[in-house]
């Protein structure tokens, strides 16, 4: 059993059997796309000053889908917007794609990295073409038929019809309030995606396809995707690793197969029960992508 802040690595990966080979744009390669070094983040000051992270450390390299667990305030969706930079880090950095998240300005962040947040939070006075072509139309530089036209090959990427353009968000289904908000997500094409829980609020049959969204895209367009989820269906069905937060840092990473065998009452209490038996039981007898998984850093 790792210890804490261990990766489950090579042992563990020889444990399992041998994966198949993985194509190539999903293949986790040995290039971060995020890095997260002595990341302290403090809110408050002096007697009431609140520690959240504490000297954390997390890598994700290339074509990962890593999931983000802890329990409630162990400062997941914090560390999300660290790496969109809209939250600064009190101390450590946090680097994406080389350069550190903070500096990346609204444009910088568009274009490196894709934010699904929780609920979609579409602009309800816009129709579901002006939300996605939003980021576009900000630059200032594109004429509006091309950000038009951008937007509906995004639509269409996500499985939403021509004729969805012109709804207003409050006329939409959950599911499909999700599909415009990924589309928003990556109009402007950028390699790293964030989800903030992607199938919260969805009824099993939506989220399934939501997952199978997904992970079609990160396929296809070769993404490198972070998400939080407290769902065990979509952590089992979509991540190749994953990190748990708890006692203000990473306290393990690895395959989901192996990390849910970790000593920690967090672990124990998220991956324990009939859900996590269920959930653990449905995966294939060797899930693609868990064997390389199993060898990063944290
Ligand atoms: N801007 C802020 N100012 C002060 N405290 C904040 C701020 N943002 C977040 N926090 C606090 O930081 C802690 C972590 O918040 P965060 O939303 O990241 O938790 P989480 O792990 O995503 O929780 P949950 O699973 O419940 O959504 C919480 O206690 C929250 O209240």
């Amino acid at each position: 059993m790792p210890s804490p802040s261990q990766t489950l690595s090579a042992p563990a990966a020889a444990a399992l059997p041998a994966a198949p080979a993985a194509s190539p744009v999903s293949s986790p390669s040995a290039e971060p796309v995020v890095e997260v070094r002595g990341l302290w983040t403090v809110f408050g000051k002096g007697k009431d000053a609140f520690v959240v992270h504490q000297d954390l450390d997390l890598t994700v390299q290339r074509g990962e889908i890593l999931a983000l667990v802890g329990g409630s305030g162990t400062g997941k969706t914090v560390l999300l917007r660290q790496m969109l930079g809209l939250a600064q880090p009190t101390r450590g950095s946090v680097t994406v794609l080389g350069r550190p998240a903070a500096e990346m300005g609204r444009e910088g962040a568009a274009s490196r990295v894709g934010m699904l947040f929780q609920h979609g939070a579409l602009f309800s006075a816009f129709d579901v073409l002006g939300n996605v072509g939003l980021a576009l139309q900000e630059l200032g530089t594109l004429p509006a038929a091309l950000v038009r036209d951008a937007a509906l090959v995004k639509l269409q990427m996500v499985g939403l019809q021509p004729a969805h353009a012109t709804r207003m968000p409050a006329d939409l289904s959950g599911g499909m309030v999700k599909r415009v908000a990924l589309a928003r997500a990556l109009v402007m094409d950028p390699p790293l995606l964030l989800l903030d829980e992607p199938t919260a609020g969805l009824d099993p049959g939506s989220s399934d396809e939501f997952c199978a969204l997904l992970r079609a895209l990160h396929q296809s367009l070769g993404l490198t995707v972070v998400m939080v989820t407290h769902d065990l269906d979509t952590l089992f069905a979509l991540s190749t690793r994953v990190a748990v937060l708890a006692d203000k840092k990473v306290v393990v990473s690895g395959a989901p197969r192996e990390v849910v065998h970790f000593a920690h009452p967090f672990v124990r209490e998220f991956f324990g029960g009939e859900r996590g038996r269920r959930a653990l039981l449905a995966l294939p007898p060797q899930a693609p992508a868990a064997a390389f998984a199993a060898s990063q850093e944290v």
